[in-house]
């Protein structure tokens, strides 16, 4: 299984990047996961790259609006998505206008983090997170603060 978190825009805040740079270290001690950064850019364009960069693989929008989850369902999601296809689970997360909408329908699923609509470089890193949280609870590990 290989996850990849597909996002639009570029994190250059230092202290962002190192938070993401140390939850992606953290997934990647449990399988190969892949940050892809998307140049902000027109729908038309958007539903272009997000098609490219996710072929062949278990899409999962992160929509405000979607389906609501617990940590464990979470990591069981991951679980069930990773053993479809070829095993890669892309999570796709839209710039400051969202997701393209064709884009989210085509989506294998759509989850929600909140309630509450986050800026969309800190949304990856609660996503990044929780991937992250949810490879301890699949293998039973403890959390490492
Ligand atoms: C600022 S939000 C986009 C808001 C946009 N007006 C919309 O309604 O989609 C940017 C991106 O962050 C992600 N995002 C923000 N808050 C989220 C939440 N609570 N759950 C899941 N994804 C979220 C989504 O991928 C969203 O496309």
């Amino acid at each position: 299984m290989r996850i990849v978190v597909v996002a639009v825009g570029r994190v250059k805040d230092k202290p962002l990047r190192a938070a993401l740079d140390d939850y992606f270290g953290r997934v990647r001690r449990y399988m190969p996961c892949d940050e892809i950064e998307l140049e902000d850019a027109p729908p038309a364009r958007l539903i272009e790259l997000f098609a490219k960069k996710t072929d062949g693989s278990t899409t999962i929008a992160l929509e405000v609006l979607g389906r609501a989850l617990d940590s464990p369902s979470f990591a069981r999601t991951i679980e069930r998505a990773g053993s479809r296809g070829k095993g890669v689970v892309s999570f796709l997360i839209g710039g400051a206008d969202g997701i393209p909408p064709e884009t989210s329908r085509a989506a294998h699923d759509r989850i929600s983090l909140s309630t509450l609509t986050f800026p969309h470089r800190l949304a990856r890193l609660v996503l990044v997170e929780q991937i992250y949280r949810a490879m301890t609870i699949l293998r039973g590990e403890p959390y490492a603060h």
